[in-house]
């Protein structure tokens, strides 16, 4: 096969092999030399049921497989789409043959990104594009931090027109070698805040950070999380910027985003450069994919993934290593190279934070932030005094003064989180030790943990932006008071009356295991998700409640992602969670989050919530609150300087409420009953299973006693009947419709409250006859407008009520 003349090309790059170069048109290698491809999967992807557990998942795209009959035996043989042929010869035994390598000369795709010389990292495909990209006017508010083309081409086909506040201050600090610790609401894209200077540092110096052949790439950059998931949604949020990207298919998405855009390559957009929209050139027809090696690789090493396939991504290279604390640590004990690869990192980042000290890695994150430390004293710096930046100061972006930056090469330390309170971020930027307490330890873990830190910058900059009290712009908070007695008929009321992507959080396993069965009787489509799950379930369940977001989808990116890689899609879905699900997990359009219990402190608040109302879109969160939480929502509020009395009431028909309260009544009742009858076959089956396994006989008396507080089968006979029977009565209750007061089905037009006109309009309730379709949200202003108006008349006291019930 003849490689085509690639058109183009502004570099090329030697052989790994040079006997072999030019010598024939094909390569063989072996199976893990085929190029393939680290997938970046979006970020919902890694809850993926689809993957059975797979946390990696990586392709071979533009391979044809050709099978060949030869005297030797049958040949298969890899034609990689027309640049190089990889030919891997296996007898009909499936045994390979050892052919010599012969590496066709990979086209790299741009003159400051030249690739390393190994055939190691000849896995990427590289996008030709068919219009020219121009990042100055395509991207212009991004212009003025001259990212990498890639990384441009990235935001661009991501349609991030614009970098979210945190970016647009953290980026310039970063950018210019400081130390940056940034605090800013949750969903506001702290990871490319710290990722796309990480990325630009890497792509632009690719060429001289390329190793040889035989070495092992070292990681240059550690991005440190508290959870797997989260880790594996930083490494795929990371990928998406490195993926190539096909900009004229990106541009054809731009034109669906604004109808004003002219269609690529039309009249008025080939005028695109005075019309000042559109101004991207068409340079030829369909792109033209290409291979080369990746000039920078992103990859996520995490508890539950294979040892043999940890050590391929390590023996392979990593540039960009995002980890958690107790796996890397593992690693590190067994690997001298990589210990010595931390010791030299470029970038240290601690995302999360404080999350960190909480999962328990306080050790593991010590040892490994120990490798960080500079082994000179000498070469410490003096701390400078605090200033604080803040959005809109003057100088945000500008070194504070000469000293402030790490030297060259040194390594730049980032610390994100949401919630970093005022004085740590003081302490840590004036390297302070923090206040010690009377037994003379530090006044936190997390003080004590980033006191270790070894910032180079001798006034590392601290970007705060987070919203005072914590609440995203986007988000209405709720809540509703009642007995605790009462939150699971409330909880139905709400995911019946507002349907929408749910995320339950409960403060203990026990609830969610109690709550999950009677959710599902009452027919919601609820799961589970805490930390004895097993971690594949875990992604399972968070994927059953996963949609994928249009940010999230590699619409323009050239790689196709494989067919198992679809999302069960479930819009209603309800995930009932423990605070694992609170933190960094970016879930794309969560409707709600409910708080069922209240949270024990003012970050786990942020945090739950900042689950919805992500990345500018809206969200929405209640509280629920029983008497004896009272007292906790209180201290809560406070600590974030709020009034308790900010959280608006959520609104509730107690008529429907009541009817609602009968079903959950005889949910719970089903699931006592079923639990008892599991219960006694457990125990019984225990007994027996134990006395077999150590080998005895049980005890005459024990047997008896067994026997008879065992259910006889009359017994067991009338409580299967009556499970039966409240099933029945329960089913019969769910089919009934639910109607507000006042309505009548019958006669629509009748009745003190008419439906018809809402039937005509569409705006009817489905499942809540005689209300209103509307979004948590806007029910809220409503009831807020007809509360104030109520306040003017009726006498305080009347509001009062619930206190009393409180003290
Ligand atoms: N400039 C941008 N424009 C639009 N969307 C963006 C931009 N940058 C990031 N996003 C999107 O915003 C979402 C949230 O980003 P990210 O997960 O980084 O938030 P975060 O601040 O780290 O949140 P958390 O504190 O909860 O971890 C992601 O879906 C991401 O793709």
């Amino acid at each position: 096969m003849t490689p085509k003349a690639i058109a183009g090309t502004k570099r090329k790059v030697k052989p790994s092999k040079p006997v072999a170069r030019k010598k024939a048109k094909t390569a063989h290698l072996s199976v893990d030399q085929l190029p393939w491809k680290s997938v970046a999967r979006p970020r919902e992807a890694h809850a993926s049921g689809s993957f059975d557990g797979m946390l990696e998942l990586e392709e071979v795209s533009g391979v044809e497989v050709v099978y060949e009959e030869t005297e030797a035996g049958k040949i298969v043989k890899f034609r990689v789409a027309g640049e190089v042929t990889v030919n891997q010869e296996m007898d009909t035994t499936g045994q390979e043959r050892d052919v010599p390598a012969i590496v066709d000369e990979p086209a790299v795709e741009s003159s400051t990104s030249p690739a390393p010389d190994t055939a190691a990292q000849a896995d990427v495909i590289v996008v030709e594009d068919s219009i020219r990209f121009d990042a100055e006017t395509m991207l212009p508010e991004w212009s003025r931090f001259s990212l990498h083309q890639q990384l441009a081409k990235a935001l661009y086909a991501q349609h991030f027109t614009r970098p979210t506040p945190i970016q647009a201050e953290a980026l310039p600090l970063a950018l210019s070698g400081r130390d940056v610790v940034g605090v800013a609401e949750t969903g506001s894209g702290k990871t490319l805040a710290y990722g796309l200077p990480i990325l630009d540092h890497l792509l632009k110096h690719a060429s001289t950070a390329g190793p040889t052949t035989k070495e092992r790439r070292p990681v240059r950059a550690l991005v440190l999380t508290p959870t797997r998931e989260l880790a594996l949604q930083v490494s795929s949020h990371l990928n998406a910027c490195l993926n190539p990207v096909d900009i004229s298919s990106a541009a054809v998405k731009e034109e669906e985003h604004d109808p004003e855009l002219p269609a690529v390559g039309s009249k008025e957009n080939n005028k695109g450069k005075e019309k000042g929209k559109g101004k991207e050139k068409k340079t030829g027809d369909a792109p033209k994919k290409r291979y080369g090696p990746p000039p920078v690789s992103v990859a996520a090493i995490v508890g539950g993934m294979s040892a043999q396939k940890q050590r391929r991504i390590l023996s392979r290279g990593i540039d960009v290593l995002v980890a958690t604390p107790g796996r890397l640590w593992d690693i590190i004990q067994e690997d001298d190279e990589l210990a010595g690869q931390i010791e030299q990192l470029r970038f240290l980042v601690l995302d999360e934070a404080d999350r960190m000290v909480e999962t328990g890695h306080f050790a593991e994150m010590e040892n490994i932030l120990r490798l960080t430390l500079r082994q000179n004293k000498d070469d410490e710096i003096e701390p400078e005094p605090a200033t604080e930046l803040r959005a809109g100061d003057e100088g945000v972006g500008e070194a504070e003064d000469d000293k402030a930056g790490v030297k060259d090469g040194e390594m730049q330390t980032f610390v994100f989180s949401a919630t970093l309170s005022k004085e740590l971020q003081k302490n840590l930027k004036k390297r302070s030790r923090p206040i010690k307490n009377k037994k003379g330890k530090p006044a936190s873990t997390l003080d004590d943990l980033l006191m270790r830190l070894d910032f180079r910058d001798s006034t590392p900059a601290v970007v705060d932006i987070a919203p005072e009290g914590g609440v995203v712009a986007t988000l209405q908070e709720s809540k509703i008071e009642c007995l605790a007695n009462d939150k699971d008929a409330y909880l139905y009321y709400f995911l019946l009356r507002y349907p929408g992507r749910t995320l339950v959080f409960l403060s203990s396993v026990d609830g969610i295991r109690r709550l999950l069965p009677i959710m599902s009787l009452l027919e919601i489509p609820a799961f589970p998700l805490h930390s004895q799950l097993e971690q594949r379930q875990r992604l399972k369940n968070l994927d059953r409640c996963a949609v994928p977001s249009v940010s999230s989808v590699p619409l323009t990116c050239s790689i196709t992602y494989p067919l198992a890689f679809r999302f069960k899609s479930s819009p209603h879905g309800v995930l009932l969670a423990t605070d694992v699900a609170a933190r960094g997990l970016d879930v794309p359009a969560v409707d709600h989050v409910v708080h069922y219990q209240v949270p024990r402190t003012a970050d786990a608040y942020v945090h739950r919530n900042g689950r919805t109302a992500r990345a500018a879109r809206k969200g929405f969160s209640l509280l629920m609150v029983a008497p004896d939480e009272r007292r906790i929502v209180r201290a809560l509020m406070g600590s974030l300087k709020r009034d308790e009395d900010e959280i608006p009431e959520m609104p509730v028909e107690l008529y429907l409420l009541d009817k609602l309260k009968a079903r959950v009544q005889l949910a719970r009742d089903i699931d006592t009953a079923q639990h008892r009858v599991r219960k006694e076959k457990h125990e019984k089956n225990w007994l027996r299973e134990a006395a077999e396994a150590m080998e005895i006989e049980l005890d005459s008396d024990l047997e008896a006693e067994e026997q008879g507080s065992a259910p006889t089968k009359a017994q067991r006979k009338a409580s299967d009947a009556k499970v039966a029977s409240l099933k029945a009565e329960l089913k019969s209750l769910l089919e009934q419709p639910l109607v507000a007061r006042g309505v009548s089905t019958r006669y629509i037009t009748s009745g003190a409250v008419s439906i018809a006109d809402d039937m005509l309009a569409g705006t009817f309730h489905e499942t809540m006859l005689g209300l209103k379709k509307a979004e948590a949200g806007s029910d809220l202003v409503a009831s807020k407008k007809r509360k104030s108006k109520l306040k003017a008349t009726v006498k305080k006291e009347e509001f009062e009520e619930w206190e009393g019930i409180a003290e």
